[in-house]
């Protein structure tokens, strides 16, 4: 028969020379991979004959056993589940299609820990190669007339050819490394090791796993279980195998609904932001099963977009099996069942928030971003997402404030939630437009992420009090008799304020007297209703045509230099010289919010004339 060698695709290459040399200390893992790949293939053939009813296939004792050879040193793990054909055997384990491997290999060279980020990745198949020096995969697709040989060493390449009586299922065998405790390779065909790897590690598997004649796994779902029953560990296993992460989640929860639309729901928070968080081609949802039989993963009709990172089971009594993604997407138990599932997400990380702070502090970090996005998403629950949002404020340089640790902080006189949104939170610091906030003792939140922008657009409140950008509209910070000094100032500059409207027309709409300066000379801000100017950068990124978008020009009317223009344009008749002076002027104030100069060759030639006149 024909033996074809092939090659590994460069990125499984990389990973499978991981594996061998490995750097793992613990090696057991790979009989969890290929157990859990067992389960899911027999998932999958149950589900196929319930789809399919032309394919025949035997699904009447399907179970996963599991061989050990003591003298040839083999070790077998076999399913009668839904097997490969040639084609995708090569697709699938011949290649890594995982979106993010080239950068995640990327980071793995980069780190120095490596465990904990190949945890993120979950390697699979490929971690048997710890523990084998040769795998051989033997697997036939119900559809298949014959089987398909795979065997490998590890190295670059691979060898397929034709198995003519193969059964139905897959069939992977290891040829052990030799046993050798320093190495930490047990003898992993002693029958006490390999109940023990199993009881750990895939108890929960409600498949059969058969160790000779005798069942080794409980089979019990841990939602059917009582809570009092589930140990941490068996949670925290459990969520590796649904949700390839090595870590133990950050949070478990689970729920229960009686009556007449019935389910379970065993839901996990990841205590690491999953590595396609905010990749395009993302995955969302959880595992849904119908009355303990596996129905899909990904269910993305249980979960918003924005807790696209909650993993788990949720187990309903009432659907049929044959229930389909669209008929979920339209169904009315499920949207009410979403609701509440994602009202119980939210009360969970309530609770987090106050009873283990150091948790909430990780979900917030890791998470957070994509929670924000439920800001805008989710208008029903907006007022809980606040709730457990955090923020950088300028109360403190490294912690994070909550909205409510806001509020109890605001001075007597204070009537906002002051924000400001901007690249980094230096030039946020930096920014003329914290002057006056700053001298009055005012908190201001310090909004740096891209969704930021976005949200504070839609979101109004937050227990009432209002969310007032200090970089747009008008900031009312004076008191009565301020105000009073001012509106004489305003008739006083009226005339000057006017003709630099004009001389500015091209990059303002308005020149306007200021009352949230103190140092600086002026600053620029939006008119309350128009875009910010990161956002405008994103909409036109995106595309959109919009119109130019001016802002206004607010000067400080204590600072010297306005108070020197104001007396030159009162005394001049000629007011060329002071146009260039007000561009200046213009253009000091956008460097002082990190922004860019539309002509930055013209603004120096301006300014070193006037250098030159002061030497
Ligand atoms: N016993 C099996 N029967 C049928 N298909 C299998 C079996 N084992 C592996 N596969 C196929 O090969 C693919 C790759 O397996 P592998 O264990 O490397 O990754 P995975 O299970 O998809 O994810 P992870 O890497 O997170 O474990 C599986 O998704 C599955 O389609």
């Amino acid at each position: 028969m024909h033996v074809e060698t092939l090659e590994f695709q460069s990125e499984a290459r990389q990973l499978l020379q991981l594996m061998i040399h490995s750097i793992y200390s613990n090696k057991d893992t790979f009989l969890r991979e290929l157990v859990s790949n067992a389960s899911d293939a027999l998932d999958k053939l149950r589900l196929e004959t319930f789809r399919d009813k032309d394919l025949t296939a035997d699904i009447s004792d399907l179970h996963i056993a599991i061989e050990a050879d003591e003298e040839q040193h083999t070790l077998t793990v076999r399913d009668n589940g839904i097997g490969m054909t040639r084609d995708e055997v090569v697709e699938l384990i011949g290649t890594i299609a995982k979106s993010g491997t080239a950068e995640f290999l990327r980071k793995l060279k980069e780190s120095d820990q490596q465990q904990d980020l190949i945890g993120q990745f979950g390697i699979g198949f490929y971690s048997t190669f710890m523990v084998a020096d040769k795998v051989t995969l033997v697997t036939r697709h119900p559809h298949a007339a014959e089987g398909v040989r795979w065997e490998s060493s590890g190295e670059s390449t691979y060898t397929i050819d034709a198995v003519a009586d193969a059964p139905q299922g897959t069939s992977v065998t290891l040829h052990l490394k030799p046993v050798d405790a320093d190495d930490q390779l047990p003898d992993y065909t002693a029958k006490g090791k390999i109940t023990e790897i199993v009881k750990r590690y895939s108890d929960f598997i409600t498949w059969p796993v058969r160790l000779g004649e005798e069942t080794i796994n409980s089979r019990k779902a841990l939602w059917a279980r009582s809570s009092s029953d589930v140990t941490d560990e068996e949670y925290a296993e459990f969520y590796r195998h649904i949700s390839h992460d090595w870590n133990s989640p950050l949070e478990t929860f689970r729920m229960q609904a009686e009556g007449t639309f019935e389910y379970q729901a065993l839901l996990f928070i990841p205590s690491q932001a999953p590595m396609d968080l905010f990749m395009r081609e993302r995955k969302r949802g959880v595992q849904l099963y119908v009355k303990r039989v596996f129905i899909m993963d990904d269910c993305e009709a249980l979960m918003p977009e924005y807790l696209r990172f909650v993993k788990g089971v949720v187990d309903a009594q009432d659907l049929s099996l044959n229930v389909s993604r669209e008929i979920l997407q339209q169904d009315r138990q499920i949207q009410l069942m979403r609701r509440r599932l994602v009202k119980k997400v939210l009360s969970t990380v309530k609770t987090m928030m106050t009873e283990k702070p150091d948790n909430y502090a990780t979900f917030w970090r890791e998470l957070g971003g994509a929670v924000k996005e439920g800001l805008l998403s989710d208008v029903e629950n907006r007022e809980s997402i606040l709730a457990i949002s955090s923020f950088a404020s300028t109360n403190s340089p490294d912690d994070l404030t909550t909205l409510k640790q806001y509020v109890e902080r605001m001075k007597d006189d204070q009537q906002h939630i002051y924000f400001m949104t901007g690249d980094s939170r230096a030039t946020i610091e930096n920014s003329p437009h914290l002057e006056a906030l700053r001298a009055k003792g005012f908190e201001v939140l310090i909004l740096t992420d891209a969704i930021d922008e976005m949200w504070v657009e839609a979101v109004p409140q937050f227990e009432g009090r209002q969310f007032q950008s200090i970089a747009k509209g008008q900031v009312d910070l004076e008191t009565e008799e301020e105000k009073s000094a001012t509106s004489e100032r305003e008739k006083d500059f009226a005339d000057l304020l006017a003709w630099m409207t004009t001389s500015l027309s091209e990059h303002v709409k308005q020149v306007r007297l200021s009352s949230r300066l103190t140092t600086s000379a002026a600053c620029i801000v939006g008119d309350q209703h128009d875009l910010t100017p990161t956002l405008e950068k994103m909409y036109r990124a995106m595309g959109q045509e919009l119109p130019q978008i001016k802002r206004i020009l607010e000067l400080n009317p204590t600072h010297p230099l306005v108070t020197s223009l104001h007396e030159a344009f009162g005394s001049r008749s000629d007011h060329t010289e002071l146009s260039d002076t007000v561009e200046l002027l213009y253009g000091m104030a956008l460097l002082a919010e990190g922004g860019e100069l539309t002509d930055p060759s013209r603004f120096v030639r301006l300014l070193s004339d006037r250098l030159q006149r002061t030497l």
